[in-house]
């Protein structure tokens, strides 16, 4: 039997909308279902800039839905909201995260197997009450999940973010020694349960420059990475490190590891993108239902110019149509 997968729209006014008409226009469904969460108005408008004729069904509920077809289901408080490509404002952040919080609640009821989220601008998505730093926080916290990891993966790169969202200055004091133990774990069991890696090797990175060079430029390292990987050695996990970032990436030393954790965003996001943009795929481990995205924002300065490569979604529905395969999505185990 195949999955259900949930798209939300991601923000009207960027790319998300198109990179759906482009991914879905040229799949092949299979025994697989497709529920878009947006509203007809959306999808018409870009497929008709795109000169896209997708063939799918606007369903009323979930009841009514097609199997084995693309259903759209209006997400929407407005019936028709105004749509101005490249335009951040608050009426596209509210659609971009009632469309969010409709295929959220597909995922928590069983009605659907994952979810896709397009991108939306955090900052829209502020502008219209929802105070969250990214989709992240948001479905780990309306699903009750304390432990949770953002991951960037391609084919052979994957990498895992010991702090998200938050500003540069706030990261030493974020990062603790039992976060860290806490995160390598979360990547190690999503490895081995969603990825198929029966021993993982994870590298760890280090916070500062040459990983503290002895303590000279930083303490962190000895004070909470390596008692961090000390811990989780001792605990039969395959880890090492702490790993100078620069050197690291430039010597390709990645190439020996399945997963690799980072201190902070940039210092994962920077390289892995510079791998693998267009082709990397966002992936939330530790939450009881399947997510990914692309692993790019909403990109409105070219948003409706039908300029916007869709492989990153392309990837990140393929990924969620195999990961929901492989994972038995418990929702019993967890009080939404
Ligand atoms: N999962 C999500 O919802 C994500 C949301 N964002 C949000 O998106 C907004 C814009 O972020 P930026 O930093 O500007 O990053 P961005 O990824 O939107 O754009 C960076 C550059 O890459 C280009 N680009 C991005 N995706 C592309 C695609 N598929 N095809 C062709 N070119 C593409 C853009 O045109 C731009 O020049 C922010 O509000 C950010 O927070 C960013 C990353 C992920
Ligand atoms: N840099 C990745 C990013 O911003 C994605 O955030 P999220 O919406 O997936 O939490």
């Amino acid at each position: 039997m195949g999955q259900r997968i949930a798209i939300s729209s991601g923000d009207i006014n960027g790319i998300g909308p198109e990179i759906i008409l482009k991914t879905l226009n040229n799949r092949e469904l299979k025994d697989n279902t497709v529920i878009i969460l947006s509203s007809k108005s959306v999808i018409d408008f870009y497929a008709d800039k795109l000169g896209i004729d997708l063939n799918y069904k606007v369903v009323t509920s979930i009841e009514n839905i097609q199997e084995q077809a693309i259903n759209l289901l209006h997400a929407y408080e407005d019936d028709a909201p105004a749509i101005s490509p490249g335009t951040l404002n608050e009426q596209s952040g509210a659609c971009a995260m009632q469309a969010v919080e409709q295929a959220l609640k597909l995922c928590k009821t069983g009605q659907a197997d994952a979810l896709v989220t397009a991108p939306i601008s955090k900052e829209a998505v502020n502008l219209a009450g929802y105070h969250i730093p990214g989709h992240t926080e948001f479905l780990a916290e309306h699903t009750n999940t304390t432990d949770f990891l953002m991951m960037l993966v391609n084919d052979g790169l994957r990498v895992g973010l010991a702090s998200i969202h938050i500003p540069i200055a706030d990261v030493p004091e974020a990062l603790t020694e039992e976060s860290i133990i806490r995160d390598a774990t979360i990547m190690h069991q999503s490895l081995q349960q969603d990825f198929g890696i029966a021993a993982p090797r994870i590298a760890m990175l280090g916070l500062n420059p040459h990983a503290g060079d002895g303590g000279i430029i930083g303490k962190e390292e000895q004070q909470l990475i390596a008692p961090a990987i000390k811990t989780l050695t001792d605990q039969g996990l395959e880890v090492t490190g702490p790993h100078a970032a620069d050197g690291f990436f430039g010597n390709r030393k990645y190439e020996h590891y399945d997963g690799i954790l980072a201190m902070y965003h940039d210092q994962g996001l920077v390289p892995f993108k510079t791998l693998s943009f267009g082709t990397g795929v966002n992936f939330t481990a530790g939450l009881p239902i399947v997510r990914t995205s692309p692993d790019h924002g909403t990109a409105f300065d070219i948003a409706g110019k039908g300029q916007a490569n869709p492989s990153s979604f392309e990837q990140a529905f393929d990924l969620a149509l195999q990961l929901s395969a492989n994972r038995k999505v418990k929702n019993n185990d967890h009080e939404y």
